[in-house]
């Protein structure tokens, strides 16, 4: 998760450029100033009036002059119609540079972006000229306008409460000084828990993105449950983020208490005081109408606008302001590959399953899980012809097996039910005696890899590649020699070395399929199920890639793409649509018309 420091930058490089735009905006800045001390004049009369046309009015038996004083209130608010229209063409002069400045910025970079010929294009530009400027621009003006509003507001009431009586001042100052210095206190905090959840569910997003574009490639690597690990941890993040938003959150309305209410409820407890130290019922009754017609809405709207609306506006210019293509920060991992690469904290902890076999590049003895279909059924559908029907094979630990057929005769359905990642309509898929687990079921240890025809391979070091299905690493020797064997070795001189960042869009459909193969070779998983994995690569070195999986210990089942593989392998499992026939090469040039006839069509190159 990211840390304070990481959630603190927006701020840290906004607050600069805000302080920078606002020094050389001074003018309308004073002209703003000077027409909301005009207009404080209203929040001055609305109380002021009230007390004396109680006192001098209602209070003393003169109607006229209480209904008087009551009007002189409502006329300064209408009076202040041009003060308002002045405040406005002030705002104008403040928050249109600030947009046309966003927009030059840019376009700036957009253009630059354009013409540098790197390939990249700055697919946001239309939106952060459109409506994220305009968003920005909005913001800005409301946050000024709540803020210079509650200014306005509080300097009205203060000066109204010294001229009515400075004794209520006494009363009213401390909880609303106290209330909004607490306010102030808990705004940083609060901001930085707001962007942390936002960074929390950007990278969420971000995480659930990439899982549901490589879903078919992660069921075909077996990576499951290191995706299901990684969207939980994301998950907890994100809810972890959001309740210490909430708890910070929560405190606003007790700042706005103290600030707001209790001086309410402290001039109603002291009115016997207050009423004996001199202040009339009057001024007693401007001192409330202060507080809750004017102070109290004007905390309110500020409070609402900082909590919300300011962070909005944060997020906003730190978008438009930072340069998304500058060099990276390394110590902000991009979320969009976090998941990809990263080991989840959960799974690093939990301390990993005894290994049954050990895998990698030893040369051991032939071990591995014994694979076993009896009477297996299944169709893709409840209606349709069933691909497999009644099917029994056995394939020994540590065997290599090649399975052969025409096209569309099952044999990839066959590889997907060893997986797990098809359930037999009858019968039963063993691998040592038990049923593979589907996916979403999930098993603790790394069992199998499945690699189908279109290998996988994402942007990130080929370290991290390799890797990849190795939850708890490996050791370098380890993974230098696992790519030496199944043939990687030219491509990581070309890309210079294993941290070497891959661009999986510049690899050949051959070079990604060796990435694939060694990433399967250096992994845990004692049965590997090759699907067409080598089609793309040239008969040697195919050959060379078959003969590394022969001699790692575990159990091959290799679909085989040529008949070159059908003969390096320990048996061949010939599908034909009726039955299957299992036997060595030469048994089944003798037994199966099938097996003889594909034998005839196949090119059987001299590796
Ligand atoms: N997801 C699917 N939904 C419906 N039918 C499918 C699906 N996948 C495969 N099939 C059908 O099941 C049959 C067996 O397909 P499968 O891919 O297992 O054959 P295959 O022997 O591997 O073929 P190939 O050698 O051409 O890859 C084919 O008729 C195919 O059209």
């Amino acid at each position: 998760m990211t840390g304070e420091g990481a959630t603190a930058r927006p701020l840290r490089r906004v607050l600069p450029r805000a302080r920078r735009f606002l020094r050389r905006r001074r003018r309308p800045l004073t002209r703003l100033a000077a027409f909301s001390v005009l207009e404080s004049a209203q929040t001055f009369l609305g109380g002021y009036g009230v007390a004396r046309a109680l006192d001098d009015g209602f209070l003393a038996g003169d109607t006229a002059t209480g209904l008087l004083w009551l009007a002189a209130g409502a006329v300064a608010v209408i009076a202040g119609g041009p003060v308002v229209r002045g405040v406005f063409r002030h705002l104008a002069d403040l928050v249109e540079p600030l947009r046309d400045g966003l927009l030059r910025l840019v376009v700036t970079r957009a253009l630059r972006e354009a013409t540098t010929g790197d390939g990249r294009t700055d697919a946001g530009a239309v939106s952060r000229l459109t409506s994220q400027t305009e968003a920005a621009r909005d913001g800005f003006a409301g946050l000024v306008l709540t803020a210079r509003t509650f200014g306005v507001t509080l300097l009205g009431t203060v000066a109204g409460l010294v001229v009515l009586d400075p004794l209520l001042l006494l009363v009213v100052l401390p909880p609303l000084a106290l209330g909004s210095l607490l306010f102030c206190l808990s705004l940083g905090p609060t901001a930085l828990r707001q962007h942390r959840s936002l960074e929390a569910d950007e990278a969420l997003a971000a995480g659930f993105g990439a899982t549901a574009r490589g879903l078919r490639d992660v069921v075909a690597c077996g990576g499951e449950r290191q995706r299901a690990d990684e969207g939980e941890a994301l998950t907890d993040a994100a809810e972890a983020a959001a309740r210490s938003l909430a708890r910070w959150a929560a405190l606003r309305p007790l700042t706005l208490g103290v600030a707001g209410q209790l001086p309410v409820v402290l001039l109603l407890v002291c009115a016997p005081w207050l009423l004996r130290g001199g202040v009339s019922a009057g001024e007693l009754l401007g001192a409330l109408t202060y507080l809750t017609q004017w102070l109290l809405p004007a905390l309110n709207t500020l409070a609402q606008a900082l909590g919300t609306a300011a962070t909005r506006l944060l997020v906003v210019l730190d978008r438009l302001t930072h340069d998304p293509y500058a060099a990276p920060d390394p110590a902000r991992p991009d979320p969009a590959h976090v998941p990809e690469t990263a080991v989840p904290e959960t799974a690093a902890a939990t301390p990993p399953e005894p290994a049954p076999y050990a895998y990698g590049t030893g040369t051991g003895a032939r071990v591995g899980p014994r694979v076993e279909l009896r009477g297996v059924r299944f169709a893709y559908g409840p209606g349709a012809r069933p691909v497999l029907d009644g099917l029994d094979a056995v394939v020994e630990p540590g065997e290599c097996l090649a399975v052969v057929g025409p096209s569309g005769i099952g044999k990839s359905t066959l590889a997907a039910l060893t997986a797990g990642l098809l359930t037999p309509a009858a019968g039963q898929v063993l691998v040592d005696g038990r049923p593979p687990l589907p996916p979403e079921r999930g098993e603790p240890a790394l069992r199998r890899v499945l690699i189908p025809q279109q290998a996988y391979v994402f942007s990130g070091t080929l370290r991290e590649n390799l890797l990849y299905l190795c939850p708890d690493g490996a050791p370098p020797a380890d993974v230098a020699a696992s790519a030496r064997a199944v043939g990687l070795d030219p491509l990581l001189r070309r890309l210079g070395g294993l941290d070497a960042t891959v661009v999986p869009e510049a690899l050949s459909q051959g070079e990604r399929q060796l990435v694939a193969l060694a990433r399967a070779h250096l992994s845990p998983a004692p049965l590997v199920l090759l699907d067409e994995a080598t089609c793309h690569l040239d008969p040697a070195a195919e050959a060379r890639a078959e003969r590394a999986f022969a001699r790692r210990p575990g159990t091959v089942v290799v679909i085989a793409h040529r008949l070159s593989s059908a003969r390096r392998a320990d048996r061949v499992l010939v599908l034909d649509g009726l039955r299957a026939l299992s036997g060595g090469h030469r048994e089944l040039l003798d037994s199966s018309p099938l097996y003889r006839e594909l034998f005839g069509h196949w090119e059987a190159p001299r590796v």
